[in-house]
């Protein structure tokens, strides 16, 4: 039982008056170790019970965590039997613990209901910035915001023009004219850089999706592939929300107007919902594909994608970089990181196993060298002869990190993104697949090392048999 699903137990039975909080927690079937931290998140959560299911119900976040199959509402791969399912307890407590408690992030946050919570966030927000009948509550977010704020306000304001909808000239001069001095980023020229809490969350020009609120380090996967304007049709195999893919779409549309599509999976069915509401948004409708489907269960040689020759492989991931300046990063067991280093992986491979495959790239928004460096050693070990990993972006200093089972100078490939950059923490290499000759080349040259170093282990031999 995970530490939700057993605050929201506790806050079912003390809601139905069944029980009491301390009777409740101690009827669970939990570890006595995490007993205070399910305390203190039902307790302060019931503080919050009625604004709460009041903003889900006006944001029709209640219907749609009530609607969800019961596979969809965790994960459900981590769990030998479902956990007990009180979803309008469970909305209380991950509405509490995102838009209020101290961590104020999800955990899973790509899975049912913990992915419906968060992507109506900013609803919610709103619905407590406005209504009047909740004041504690209201407050209790507002101070929590202020505070946000502050964290953020030394990082700029990254918006992204949708270069589908309008151009960057366009976007600029509509900006001026509010007022705005945005400036064209050095390395990504649809981003737009704004002042650090400059609000554009409901201006015309985001709310008709020509411009998009898109962190820097989101934008680098599409940025770093290199010779982009060669590929016509790609994949992008963990798509929602959609922000990279729509900007995808735009790339390859900018050189091959007509014949640029993008085929983008997303196993999560309320998440392939908004990454749909996003590609609409962008008006990438006759670009982009949605397939809600697991990546990893497709036909590699299915005709819908089986001719796309570059992938976005963007996994679920700890998410320990995307934290706010001088935010704690939440922590994840070895156990927790190994195991998306092995999903991580294994999206990676499948995505190199297209039959026309030529470039992969592969991010995260992970500080983790097990999610990122570690994966690549991985990759490289098991398809080095196939693929090579490249350098990317020349331009930007932050380099991959040094690490165990990755020389030196494959780190240095690879990009990161942190603070230091104005940015969240993230993470970008790429794989190219090598040509049939250098494949053959590749083989031969590893023979003839293979030779070489048997060859001298046996003029060793015959040197030592000579002393
Ligand atoms: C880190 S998010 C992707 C963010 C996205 N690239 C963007 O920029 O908006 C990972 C997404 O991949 C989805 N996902 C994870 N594993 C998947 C799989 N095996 N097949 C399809 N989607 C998957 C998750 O549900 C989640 O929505």
């Amino acid at each position: 039982m995970n530490v939700y699903n057993a605050a929201a137990s506790v806050v079912e039975k003390v809601r139905s008056k069944h029980s009491g909080i301390r009777a409740a927690l101690y009827a669970l079937p939990i570890a006595h170790s995490l007993r205070p931290t399910v305390q203190a998140l039902a307790q302060e959560s019931l503080k919050h019970a009625e604004a709460i299911v009041s903003a889900a119900q006006a944001t029709g976040l209640l219907d749609a965590v009530k609607a969800i199959d019961a596979t969809e509402r965790v994960d459900s791969a981590r769990f030998k039997a479902l956990p007990a399912f009180f979803p309008e307890s469970l909305v209380i407590v991950l509405c509490y613990e995102l838009l209020i408690g101290p961590l104020r992030k999800l955990k899973g946050a790509h899975f049912g209901s913990v992915a419906l919570v968060r992507d109506a966030q900013t609803e919610l927000q709103m619905f407590f910035n406005t209504s009047k009948d909740y004041p504690k509550t209201s407050a209790a977010i507002a101070k929590v915001r202020t505070k946000e704020n502050k964290a953020n306000s030394s990082l700029p304001r990254y918006i992204r023009v949708n270069t589908l909808k309008s151009t960057v000239d366009k976007a600029v001069k509509a900006l001026q004219k509010n007022g705005f001095k945005p400036v064209v980023h050095p390395i990504i020229p649809e981003l737009l850089v704004l002042p650090p809490g400059t609000n554009l969350h409901g201006h015309a020009l985001v709310k008709s999706g020509v411009l998009f609120v898109q962190d820097l380090a989101s934008c680098l996967p599409v940025a770093a592939t290199p010779s982009i304007e060669q590929h016509k049709i790609a994949v992008d195999a963990c798509a929602a929300p959609g922000n990279k893919t729509t900007q995808l779409a735009a790339k390859l549309a900018l050189t091959h107007p007509k014949e640029a599509s993008v085929i983008a999976f997303e196993r999560v069915p309320a998440r392939a919902k908004s990454l749909k509401n996003t590609v609409t948004k962008a008006g990438a409708n006759d670009k982009i594909n949605v397939v809600e489907a697991d990546f990893l269960e497709m036909d590699r040689m299915d005709k819908r994608w089986a001719q796309a020759t570059l992938a976005i492989c963007d996994p679920s991931c700890s998410g320990s970089g995307n934290v706010s300046v001088g935010e704690d990063i939440p922590v994840h067991t070895t156990e927790e990181l190994q195991a998306f280093a092995d999903h991580q992986f294994a999206i990676v491979q499948k995505a190199m196993s297209l039959p026309n495959m030529q470039t992969v790239m592969y991010s995260t928004c992970s500080i983790h060298q097990i999610e990122n460096e570690e994966v690549v050693a991985r990759l490289l070990k098991e398809h080095g002869a196939e693929w090579s990993l490249v350098s990317i972006l020349p331009d930007w200093s932050e380099r991959g990190e040094t690490c165990k089972n990755l020389a030196e100078r494959l780190c240095k490939r690879c990009v990161r993104a942190s603070h230091a950059q104005k940015t969240h923490g993230f993470f970008v290499s790429c794989f190219v697949k090598r040509h049939a000759e250098n494949i053959v080349d590749a083989s031969l040259k590893r023979k003839s090392a293979c030779e070489v170093t048997s060859s001298s282990k046996k003029m060793k031999i015959k040197h030592t048999k000579k002393k």
